[in-house]
């Protein structure tokens, strides 16, 4: 066990920590901090939910001279939401040394930001197309950076993002301590990443998978006709305190929130193309448990640390076993467990053992739940609340009445009437989904990101897309502004996720 005293931190800082309950050191925070408090550049890879936010935050705040107000930090991150979130957790642990940490994201007020910027944050999280329009427009100045993250580096190195990355460094003095955080860093990235880094270490937090080992894993076999019935009836035998449900694309993602909705589920979905101020409110209502399902695209695959989510439905496979790992990471986080579980319909079942490869960790099969199932988890759920209400004692006044009962009527109906009233029985709402082609069958080449790598500059349909629309790509088109769906093809595919989610 290490406690933070031990990593020689000021005292401001032990204080904020001890403030946000952090007892004990994570593993990557052991073996990151003290390197990053050097100034080495480095690579932190660990387990998703390991605590790498605090990872890089912790020596970055370090690092911040609190008198001189200007920029000194900047961290990337792929998605607006994580922006906001890291944000948070930077301020945190701030608090009692005085930092101030500003997020800048996409489909915010840019007028706003202008005006928070002039306020000396600092520290910036940002989401990178937003940070190149401050930069365009001259309102960002990283001349006083030393120190730069990039929050799930793998994802903003990849094809979506590289150029985006580039320009935002080429701001930055190269006199700078780097640092990547990720919980997938596949090799090629890696040896990408190397390229903006000097004697760059790579700090990995040693598991036998790259999966955290308390999150349960299963897939179910289903028809793509079948897939939502097995939803629905997973959802009644589970009854998840807060579940996600991965999508391939926005349509998916619109049409399952509306069928659920149809069925009796309170869920919300969440993808690109909604406004920011919808994606914020379903968040915050998600956070607050006001609904219990939120529907989402890879957008919020990534980083999102959200208490209470107790089960993840991948309803589609993901592209990617990267993907699956960060999908399945949004539950089972800080040491709790969690339960995730993959539909594929029959020809997808080689992507099933792609990830099981990749992830060294095996999925257990789950026969298709049957609608018996079903109603027997909403009767375990009407009988839990039953015995709740007892627990609580309660029920002092209705026991004259039940005692009358029992003169007419035989304890096991009347038992049976009651629990009949509080089950929630299964909607069987006909449902149509578009149908969704299965992932194509072509295998995971070995160097599958060598066509991630940036093209030639100019020689590239995204280069000439980019000459013609006068520059680098708006936030809202990186974040999912195009309509397309994701098409399966390797080489675009990156960007077309992009606009997928
Ligand atoms: N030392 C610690 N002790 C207890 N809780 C911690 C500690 N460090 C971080 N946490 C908490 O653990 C949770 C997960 O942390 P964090 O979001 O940083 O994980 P992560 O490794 O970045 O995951 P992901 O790969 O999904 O982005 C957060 O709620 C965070 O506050
Ligand atoms: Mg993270």
């Amino acid at each position: 066990m290490t406690t933070f005293s031990e990593l020689g931190l000021s005292p401001e800082l032990l204080k904020s920590i001890n403030n946000m309950g952090f007892e004990e050191a994570t593993p990557i925070q052991r073996d990151t901090i003290p390197t990053a408090l050097n100034g080495t550049d480095l690579i932190g890879q660990a387990q998703t939910g390991t605590g790498k936010t605090a990872a890089f935050g912790i020596p970055l705040i370090e690092k911040i001279d609190v008198k001189a107000r200007k920029i000194q930090g900047i961290v990337l991150a792929p998605t607006r939401e994580l922006a906001v979130q890291v944000g948070e957790e930077l301020n945190k642990i701030g608090q009692f040394k005085g930092i101030k940490t500003l997020p800048i994201y996409g489909g915010q007020s840019i007028v706003r930001q202008i005006k928070a910027l002039k306020n000396n944050p600092h520290i910036i999280v940002g989401t990178p197309g937003r940070v190149i329009d401050h930069i365009n427009r001259k309102t960002l100045k990283l001349e006083d950076v030393h120190t730069v993250v990039l929050d799930e580096a793998d994802e903003m190195l990849n094809m979506g993002f590289i150029e985006d990355i580039e320009t935002i460094l080429e701001n930055v003095p190269t006199e700078r301590h780097t640092m990547l955080f990720s919980a997938t860093m596949p090799k090629q990235i890696q040896k990408l990443a190397e390229r903006f880094m000097k004697d760059v270490l790579v700090i990995r937090v040693k598991a036998s998978e790259m999966t955290v080992k308390s999150i349960e894993q299963e897939y179910v076999e289903v028809k793509e006709k079948q897939k939502f019935d097995a939803l629905t009836r997973l959802l009644d035998i589970q009854s998840p305190e807060l579940a996600i449900v991965f999508g391939r694309t926005k349509r998916r993602v619109d049409e399952l929130t509306e069928a659920l909705n149809k069925r009796g589920y309170s869920a919300e979905g969440i993808h690109g193309d909604l406004p920011q101020s919808k994606r914020d409110m379903v968040l915050r209502a998600f956070k607050n448990n006001t609904i219990e399902v939120l529907v989402a695209t890879d957008v919020a695959a990534r980083g999102l640390d959200i208490s209470g989510v107790s089960h993840v439905y991948n309803f589609d496979i993901p592209q990617d076993p990267e993907s699956y790992v960060h999908r399945i990471g949004r539950t089972g986080r800080a040491g709790r467990t969690g339960y995730a579980v993959t539909f594929i319909t029959p020809r997808e079942i080689d992507h099933l053992y792609t990830i099981e490869k990749i992830t060294k960790r095996k999925m257990v099969k789950r026969p298709v739940p049957s609608l018996n199932e079903a109603i027997e988890g909403q009767q375990r759920m009407a009988l839990d609340k039953l015995l709740n209400v007892i627990e609580d004692g309660d029920i002092q006044i209705y026991k004259q009445t039940a005692m009358e009962m029992l003169e007419e009527h035989d304890s096991v109906s009347l038992l049976s009437a009651a629990l009949k009233l509080l089950t929630k029985e299964p909607d069987s709402t006909p449902i149509e989904l578009t149908f969704e082609p299965p992932l194509s069958v072509k295998k995971r080449r070995d160097n599958r990101f060598g066509d991630r790598r940036r093209p030639q500059r100019g020689s590239s349909n995204e280069s000439r897309d980019k000459r013609r629309n006068g520059g680098n790509r708006s936030d809202k088109q990186r974040q999912g502004g195009g309509n397309r769906d994701m098409s399966y093809r390797a080489p675009k595919r990156m960007r077309e996720d992009k606009k997928a989610r």
